[in-house]
């Protein structure tokens, strides 16, 4: 299969279990984001899909290929982005770009013309002839991003993608990514903001101590009561009909406004269409947190339950 493929996967440094088990396919064309806590194993999972690091045990296929024992096909068809920019700081982006395209076999000329395309495609024409150390960090990480791209892999690795980005970049780099899950690449994106990779990712890998959550995990949690954010014009009489709706006790009211626990998006739409109908001027209604968030935060508690 193309796309990216593991079963059983575990990794360990000494006594230290930093990949226990991660299981989870990613389809061409789809961003997947792979959401973890701190220390969680993201960077070392990512390591090991780079043909960086070996596993342990389990298996792992990159565009159909194992990068343990097929390296050199993996690295062909897969780019990596590193959460620090490791790079040549004398030489200008331009010949960073161009110096990367050579190091994949293209011509001079080929390696040039690649260079002069992905310095626009991540906004960096400015600084085109400038040396890499002077870039700031969000410079540093578009320039990191477009050497993962340098020989238009199928299969992307981002670590940390994002930051250091001011919000423009992020936007950028948002609508990049997409395009690129667009051309029929499989995108496997890390991060712990979670905000930013609820408009990014079609799908999710959650990692938690070094192990993925089971998909029927993740649908539970999914389907798990969540609270929602109501706000109105008058926040008095917000609270008077929660209150009078028996829903008093457990909303939580702020200068934001209130947040309601429903059970499902059914209960939350009638509580809607029930405050609308009492007169109460609603400027807005929804989720608290977005879908990968209230996943995330209902697995964790699974967890700790366990
Ligand atoms: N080379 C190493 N030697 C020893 N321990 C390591 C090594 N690399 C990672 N670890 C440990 O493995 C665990 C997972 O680390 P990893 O960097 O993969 O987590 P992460 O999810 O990327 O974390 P973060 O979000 O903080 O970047 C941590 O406990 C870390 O200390």
């Amino acid at each position: 299969m193309a796309g990216i493929r593991v079963e059983g996967v575990a990794r360990s440094f000494g006594e230290v279990h930093a990949v226990r088990n991660a299981a989870f396919e990613v389809e061409p064309g789809t961003v997947a984001g792979l959401i973890g806590p701190n220390g969680a194993g993201k960077t070392t999972l990512l390591l090991m899909l780079a043909s960086l690091l070996a596993p342990d045990s389990g298996s792992i296929r990159i565009a159909g290929y194992d990068p343990v024992t097929e390296p050199h096909q993996v690295r062909r068809r897969m780019g990596w982005m590193p959460d620090t920019l490791g790079s040549w700081p004398t030489l200008t982006v331009r010949a960073a770009l161009a110096t990367s395209g050579r190091m994949y076999g293209m011509s001079s000329d080929a390696a040039s013309d690649r260079a002069a395309d992905l310095i626009g495609l991540v906004s960096l024409d400015p600084l085109a002839d400038q040396p890499t150390r002077v870039l700031s960090r969000g410079q540093k990480q578009r320039l990191s991003l477009a050497r993962a791209l340098v020989h238009d892999p199928e299969v992307l690795l981002l670590d940390e993608p994002a930051s250091g980005l001011d919000p423009a970049a992020r936007a950028a780099l948002r609508e990049l990514v997409r395009k690129l899950a667009g051309d029929g690449k499989t995108v496997l994106v890390s991060s712990h903001v979670l905000a930013e990779l609820e408009e990014m990712a079609d799908t999710a890998v959650y990692l938690a101590d070094g192990e993925t959550a089971a998909p029927d995990d993740v649908a539970r949690a999914g389907q798990a009561a969540r609270g929602w954010r109501i706000r109105s014009l008058d926040a008095d009489r917000l609270s008077a009909a929660l209150e009078a709706a028996g829903f008093g006790a457990v909303a939580v009211v702020d200068r934001f406004g209130a947040v309601v626990p429903f059970a499902s998006e059914a209960d939350a739409a009638q509580m809607l269409a029930h405050l609308v109908g009492v007169g109460v001027p609603i400027s807005s209604f929804a989720p608290a947190v977005g879908d990968l968030e209230h996943v995330f935060h209902d697995l964790n508690r699974q967890g700790g339950e366990a």
